[in-house]
């Protein structure tokens, strides 16, 4: 990770962040977006990408994952440096800079903070069987996609029921892997035009419905072992590797970590009405952002961006002023492509 002092570092990819990228790429600063999953998008990408999201403005309804692949587009118009997989484990205030840790190795320098992490870090929800910590310490078990230029003629399984699971069988599937889908139902919870195209790939086996009650490694591949929900009768499935797709859990523990954590008030930090936290500099936006009368919303979410990312700059700089009309700005000079 470079060595430079950051203007913002936003924590968390979600809308909130995503927006905060693109906001503060149009006053020309340099940005980190750091997310703790290998997936943009938040609360959004991992509970309800099919869900269609009615109060925003100017969308008479618009499906979430289309929301989330058009905050992407945005911020990407702009320069910004985004680390995925990345989590925020520590964040310590310096005489003139915040020292942000990630991964609990690596720090970035910045000259302010935005905290967009919502309710906190996403974590995938384990698998609880007999042979789940060794099969993942060798590589055949996971929670979420390994690169995929790297699997050759590999036979994959993918456990679980919602859409996390079906996005992923379905990236296997589009890179011309075999999945064998496992799931205690016959029924998926999932966007209906993903559910027909598993259906219609010969590359989909469907293992329904049947649970995993345990996983051993066999010369290098995994044997699962499935138990059917209906008979109780137990068959095998041998695989190069399992995907484990049972969707995230959100939680503030490595937040409560910590040093230079800022009061927290309900769900979130406490913000005035620039969005800062109680610790100058640091502000936050969206879920992570708590007063009298928020309201957890998207919408709420997108007017405090401006607000904090202008706020940073005065508190960073500020014989700077602004900021100005979007209409006045020269995108030639300002977004990456012109
Ligand atoms: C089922 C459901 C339906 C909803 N429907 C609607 C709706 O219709 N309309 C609406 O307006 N709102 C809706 N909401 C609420 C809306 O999703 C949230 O208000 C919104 O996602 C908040 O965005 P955010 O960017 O602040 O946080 P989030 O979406 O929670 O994103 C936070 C991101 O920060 C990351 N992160 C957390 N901690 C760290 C760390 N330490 N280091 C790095 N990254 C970190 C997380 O992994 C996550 O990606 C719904 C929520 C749910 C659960």
């Amino acid at each position: 990770m470079a060595k430079d002092v950051f203007d913002i570092v936003i924590i968390g990819a979600g809308p909130a962040g995503l927006f905060a990228q693109f906001y503060a790429g149009l006053r020309e600063l340099k940005t980190a977006l750091i997310e703790s999953t290998a997936r943009v998008g938040g609360q959004i990408t991992a509970l309800y990408p099919e869900k269609t999201i009615l109060d925003l403005a100017a969308f008479i309804g618009i499906p979430g994952r289309d929301l989330v692949a058009k905050l992407d587009q945005q911020a990407q118009l702009v320069n910004g440096n985004t680390f995925l997989n990345s989590e925020v484990t520590d964040i310590k205030k310096t005489a003139s800079e915040f020292s942000v840790e990630i991964n609990h190795h690596a720090a970035i320098q910045a000259k302010s903070v935005i905290i967009a992490t919502g309710h906190g870090s996403f974590s995938p929800r384990k698998i609880d069987v007999p042979g789940a910590s060794e099969a993942q310490q060798a590589g055949l078990l996971a929670y979420t996609l390994p690169d995929l230029s790297q699997t050759k003629n590999q036979q994959f399984a993918v456990v679980g029921g919602g859409n996390t699971a079906i996005d992923y069988a379905l990236e296997l599937v589009n890179h011309g892997k075999q999945v064998h889908l496992i799931h205690r139902r016959d029924n998926f919870r999932a966007l209906e035009s993903s559910m027909t195209k598993l259906e219609n790939s010969d590359l989909t086996t469907f293992v329904t419905p049947k649970k995993i009650s345990g996983l051993t490694k066999q010369a290098g591949k995994l044997l699962i072992q499935l138990q059917d929900m209906h008979d109780d009768s137990v068959n095998t499935l041998l695989v190069d590797q399992l995907i484990a797709g049972y969707g995230f859990t959100a939680s503030f523990e490595t937040i409560d970590h910590w040093q230079d954590k800022p009061q927290q008030y309900q769900q979130g930090f406490l913000t005035d009405t620039a969005q800062m936290t109680t610790t100058p500099g640091l502000f936050a936006v969206g879920d992570a952002a708590s007063h009298l009368g928020k309201s957890d919303l998207i919408i709420s979410a997108f007017g405090e961006v401006p607000i904090a990312v202008n706020q940073a700059v005065r508190y960073f700089d500020p014989d700077r002023g602004g900021p100005q009309h979007s209409t006045a700005i020269n995108t030639k000079e300002i977004f990456k492509h012109g």
